[in-house]
């Protein structure tokens, strides 16, 4: 455990894409022939949510989506072989 739960998370899918575990729903978006595919397509799904979320200012259901789409986002990163620095060093260079 770390003092983000960034990276807290991040290390639990990289534990995951190494370990494969059957009964894990992140080893599955590694391991589904159209993963990938699977990870796109919530983060988009999950974007739309997250848009009406916050048209109707609902703010619970808007941490809720947002936490969906880091989590996927996560994921994502993670099966392009890259990780949270690679984020962390682009917000960097924008300030
Ligand atoms: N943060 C998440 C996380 N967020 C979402 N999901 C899963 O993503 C799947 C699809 O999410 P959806 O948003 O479609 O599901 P939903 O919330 O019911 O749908 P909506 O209400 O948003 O419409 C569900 O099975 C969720 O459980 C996650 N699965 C795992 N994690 C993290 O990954 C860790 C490892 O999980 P496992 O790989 O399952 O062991 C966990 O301890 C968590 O920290």
């Amino acid at each position: 455990m770390t003092d983000d739960v960034l990276d807290d998370v991040f290390a639990v899918i990289e534990d995951r894409k190494a370990e494969l575990p059957e009964d894990s729903y992140t080893a599955s978006l590694f391991t589904h022939e159209k993963g990938e595919n699977a990870v796109l397509e919530k983060l988009g799904e999950e974007t739309t949510e997250l848009l009406l979320a916050a048209k109707d200012d609902d703010r619970e259901e808007i941490a809720h989506e947002s936490a969906d789409i880091v989590y996927h986002l996560l994921v994502l990163l993670a099966m392009k072989d890259m990780d949270l620095d690679d984020l962390r060093d682009e917000l960097a260079e924008r300030r």
